[in-house]
């Protein structure tokens, strides 16, 4: 026992220490030494014992936590160049995008049509398989096929974040990477405290000292207005009162979003997406898998408010959504900022990317019926309480003025073209399985 409080009260400079016992160390050298790599041992074990209590502490976060350890190789002359290449603009008057979420939904068709101007793109995400992997990697080969690579990487990977930066100068980060779905987060917490505040937080932190640092575009969410009852939602309006853990941590990222332009200077520009659909949509989605379970038979579940209140959103179609980002990016101004320093004063944007006119749920389904030639099996239930809001309705008078943002889409156009896509991709519901 006495060797033992005489070890712990060496301090960590202990070439100055002057011990009384100084013989007895020497002595008992070999048996000091144990005693120390036992201490380590124990501290080890009770490192890994505090990780995997506080990981289950959170529920049902052993996805995330599989996702997390997930290692990407990455690097060496060759993956440099690819990157290179990938991000290098092609036109006059050319930006060079980071897109994370690259292999989302809307990261695919932003990717596309910057490439498609001649905008330098580099792709990034991590294919988690909050669905269908299979989808992501599809969206990934009609990236390729444009010459956009994809690094495979999550955005919490700040040492793969500064590398991309250090290897291109971007102009612009397109952040679409995140953790969606209001009512998953009652399933996975951890996955969106991981993806939309951390995730984003290490993406800023990379950002902020970049040099030149780039100017910020991201996607925010409709959801942010939460139990709001005034419509349509304007960006002025309150956003305190989110109803689901996605909404509250699109809020956060819109709150940090402001501190990183405060204090260094970054130019960010949120964009609130009022439930986007269309080709190469989400499964996750009613849309999507109302779709699928149409044509499979199946019976789908239709919300509705209290009383018999109509469920209504003000779906958006994905192209309009494109041309939504890419005027933000154009318009953003540059960060002023540098190495961490800033400079002087930035810009900081919040704009609503919605279509102006809601549609109850049902009128979607009875679309999708005369769409697919098939009755819907309907089951219409409860609104659950479990992350949705009644009505979505955006007013877009501030998209429109500094944006030139005019969504052109009615949801009936729009799904025709997500049908003809789907039914190409999968068939008749044969190929859905996800
Ligand atoms: O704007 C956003 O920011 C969000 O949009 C999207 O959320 P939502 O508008 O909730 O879309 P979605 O789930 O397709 O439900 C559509 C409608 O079907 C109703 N709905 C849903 C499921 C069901 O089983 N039955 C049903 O009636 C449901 O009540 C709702 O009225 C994105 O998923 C989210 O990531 C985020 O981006």
């Amino acid at each position: 026992m006495k060797q033992m409080s005489h070890i712990d009260d060496i301090p960590s400079s202990p070439g100055k220490y002057k011990s009384p016992y100084g013989h007895r160390i020497r002595w008992h050298s070999s048996y000091a030494k144990l005693t120390f790599w036992s201490f380590v041992f124990l501290a080890l074990m009770f490192i890994f014992f505090f990780r995997s209590t506080s990981s289950s502490s959170l529920g049902s976060s052993s996805d995330l936590s599989r996702r997390s350890l997930r290692t990407f190789s990455w690097g060496g002359p060759a993956w440099e160049k690819r990157v290179r290449n990938s991000a290098r603009i092609r036109s006059p008057n050319g930006i060079s995008v980071l897109v994370t979420g690259a292999a989302g939904f809307v990261g695919t068709h932003v990717s596309a049509a910057l490439r498609r101007r001649g905008d330098g793109v580099l792709g990034l995400d991590n294919f988690n398989d909050y669905y269908d992997p299979a989808l992501k990697r599809a969206r990934q080969a009609v990236l390729e096929r444009s010459g956009i690579f994809i690094v495979e990487g999550d955005i919490n990977d700040m040492v793969l974040v500064n590398k991309l930066f250090e290897v291109v100068a971007f102009t612009h980060v397109m952040h679409l990477a995140a953790q969606a779905g209001v009512r998953y987060a009652m399933q996975n917490p951890a996955s969106y405290v991981h993806s939309n505040i951390a995730g984003f937080v290490s993406m800023l932190e990379v950002c902020k000292s970049a040099n030149p640092q780039p100017a910020i575009v991201w996607a925010s969410s409709s959801s942010v207005y939460g139990l709001n009852t005034k419509v349509p939602f304007s960006e002025k309006d309150r956003t305190d009162q989110p109803a689901s853990l996605y909404a509250a941590t699109k809020k956060a990222g819109e709150e940090i979003a402001h501190t990183y332009n405060h204090i260094y200077g970054l130019s960010l520009t949120a964009l609130r997406f009022f439930t986007v659909y269309g080709p190469w949509g989400r499964p996750d989605m009613a849309y999507f898998f109302f779709t699928k379970d149409i044509l499979e038979g199946k019976s789908i579940p239709i919300f509705e408010a209290a009383n018999h209140g109509t469920v209504a959103r003000d779906f958006t179609y994905i192209d309009d959504i494109v041309k939504g980002c890419l005027a933000a990016l154009d318009t953003a101004e540059k960060s002023t900022g540098s190495g961490g320093k800033k400079k002087g004063a930035a810009q900081l944007r919040v704009f609503n990317l919605g279509n102006t006119s809601p549609v109850p749920v049902s009128n979607l389904v009875s679309i999708l019926e005369r769409l697919l030639k098939v009755k819907a099996k309907r089951s219409v239930m409860k609104l659950p309480r479990n992350g949705d809001v009644q009505f979505t309705h955006a007013n877009i008078s501030a998209a429109h003025k500094e944006l030139g943002y005019t969504p052109s889409t009615d949801l009936q156009t729009g799904l025709k073209k997500f049908v003809r896509w789907y039914l190409s991709y999968y068939g008749n519901g044969k190929k859905s399985d996800q």
